[in-house]
């Protein structure tokens, strides 16, 4: 599959998921730490992928998502953004709902199938 097709097909399977280095337990870079401390904040799923494991979804996402760097949180196939406005949103109690509403409407909608 071609690289792009992988990140639609991730970023539609998963309505909450973050791009980073590393994994949520054991970040490889302070930024990706960030990102991953204020999900688990949020107290709700998400799913990652570990861009140091996936060397051509690091080179072809930033393409992709016209946003250069990583970390990088996606919700409901939207760029919500990365360390700076996620960290920003968050302190400002904007993230938490966006969050919560995506978790309880895919929660829903898993519950009725
Ligand atoms: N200001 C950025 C910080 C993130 C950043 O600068 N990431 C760099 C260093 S980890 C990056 O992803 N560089 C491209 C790469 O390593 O592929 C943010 O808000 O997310
Ligand atoms: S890996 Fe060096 S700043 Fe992220």
């Amino acid at each position: 599959m071609e690289t792009v097709d992988k990140i639609k097909q991730q970023i539609s399977e998963n309505p909450i998921i973050v791009y980073m280095k590393g994994s949520p337990k054991l970040p490889s870079c302070g930024f990706s730490s960030q990102v991953a401390q204020v999900m688990i904040n949020c107290g709700e799923q998400f799913a990652f992928v570990d861009i140091l494991q996936h060397p051509d979804i690091r080179a072809e996402l930033p393409k992709f998502a016209n946003w250069p760097t990583f970390p990088q949180l996606w919700v409901e196939g939207e760029l919500i953004g990365g360390c700076d406005i996620i960290t920003e949103m968050y302190q400002k109690g904007e993230l938490q709902p966006i969050i919560k509403e995506t978790a309880d409407k895919f929660r829903t909608e898993e519950d009725a199938e």
